[in-house]
């Protein structure tokens, strides 16, 4: 639906000049639940900005169904965007900061009090209508953020990290509260966020960005159990990193041998090496410990740590390194392991990925 093509944006000129954006490629797709994520800095606002039409790219292409946005100004374009700070007017009620938008485009009265009464609806504001918006919590402003700019039907919701000024709980609330939105209107939703969860539990698909480039675009579950890169496995979640020898390959299947010797099965991500060292990524909760001598690699337990949910185990390999492995908790396992006591890390076949650099 929305095809960004080799955009790149560059700031200021000669010495200070700098590569915002390096020759992006994204297809978002319609009705999709699209999230730019990245750490500060790698450009995701600004590619967001460029869709919006705040932002002029210095090279590139964006179209929407095969049309031209770039040719159009922000207020032509059928894209609505939500800031972090919502901008609310807080001396208007809750229903006129909704219905600002469509009345100045100089919709009928008649249309307007009808979409105001279903987006109310929408964002379950229907009894604080008549209310200002100085009056309301910080989550409901946020919910009349996202009505007003839904109420004109844009045909591409972008937001700028709209969730970062709420509360831990209140931010979980709103996670759901998005996704259902999104499926509700059908609209194609463009989330910017760096914070990796949110992106886990709210998009159909992410690209992650560093420095101003895409590193990889997956549903949530291909980007945390499969990182073509390190930067990506580092990103997002916890990872474990091991030195391994890449014995051969063949599509996404490769054998590697790890430095104490034993031979696994592993995935392989697209591109990279074809033989010689390699780096391999395992997810501390897709391991296990085994006693010594029935795992793949040999160790001492240095640590045990007790989160609550879960229990993270600190293994020193004999053959050099640090691996952590995470078992959830249940209230009839009490943890007999202690630190000091030898143990074996071991995971199945396919577990690990070799990664691409
Ligand atoms: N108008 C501008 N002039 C010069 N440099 C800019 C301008 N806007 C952004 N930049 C730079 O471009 C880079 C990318 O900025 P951008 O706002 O897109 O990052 P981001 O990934 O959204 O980060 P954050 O999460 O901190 O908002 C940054 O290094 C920023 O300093």
């Amino acid at each position: 639906m929305i095809e960004i093509d080799r955009v790149t944006k560059v700031f200021g000129a000669g010495a200070e000049a700098f590569r915002a954006l390096d020759a992006v490629n994204v297809t978002i797709r319609q009705n999709e639940f699209f999230t730019l994520l990245g750490p500060s800095g790698c450009g995701k606002t600004t590619l967001l900005r460029v869709m919006a039409g705040f932002v002029d790219p210095t090279e590139g292409a964006v179209t929407l169904e095969g049309d031209d946005l770039l040719r159009l100004a922000p207020y032509e374009r059928p894209v609505n965007t939500v800031f972090q700070s919502y901008a609310l007017f807080p001396h208007m009620t809750v229903a006129e900061n909704i219905g600002f938008g469509l009345e100045m485009q100089g919709r009928p009265r008649d249309e307007v009090r009808r979409t105001v009464g279903e987006m109310l609806e929408l964002v379950r504001m229907s009894e604080l209508a008549d209310r200002r918006t100085s009056e309301i919590s910080g989550g409901q402003q946020q919910r009349v953020a996202l009505a007003r700019a839904l109420a004109p039907r844009p045909r591409v919701l972008l937001l700028d990290e709209p969730l970062s000024a709420l509360d831990f709980k209140l931010r979980k609330d709103m996670q759901l509260e998005l996704k259902r939105l999104q499926s509700e209107t059908g609209i194609t939703f463009i989330f910017v966020t760096h914070d990796q969860e949110e992106a886990l539990t709210m998009s159909d698909r992410i690209a992650v960005m560093n420095e101003g480039a895409i590193r990889q675009i997956g549903s949530p579950r291909d980007i945390y159990d499969h990182p073509a890169e390190r930067f990506v496995a580092d990103f997002i979640g916890d990872t474990n990193f091991l030195e391994a020898e890449l014995l051969s390959k063949e599509e996404a299947r490769a054998e590697v041998r790890l430095a104490s010797g034993a031979a696994v099965t592993a995935r392989a991500a697209e591109g990279g090496a074809e033989a010689g060292a390699v780096t391999l990524a395992i997810r501390p909760e897709h391991a296990d410990l085994a006693p010594e001598g029935e795992g793949l690699l040999p160790g001492r337990l240095s640590d045990v740590v007790y989160f609550g949910t879960d229990t993270h185990f600190h293994v020193d390999l004999d053959a050099g390194g640090r691996f952590v492995v995470r078992r959830q908790n249940t209230p009839d396992r009490a943890e007999a392991r202690a630190p000091g006591e030898r143990v074996a890390v071991r995971f199945g076949a396919r577990v690990g990925q070799v990664l691409r650099d």
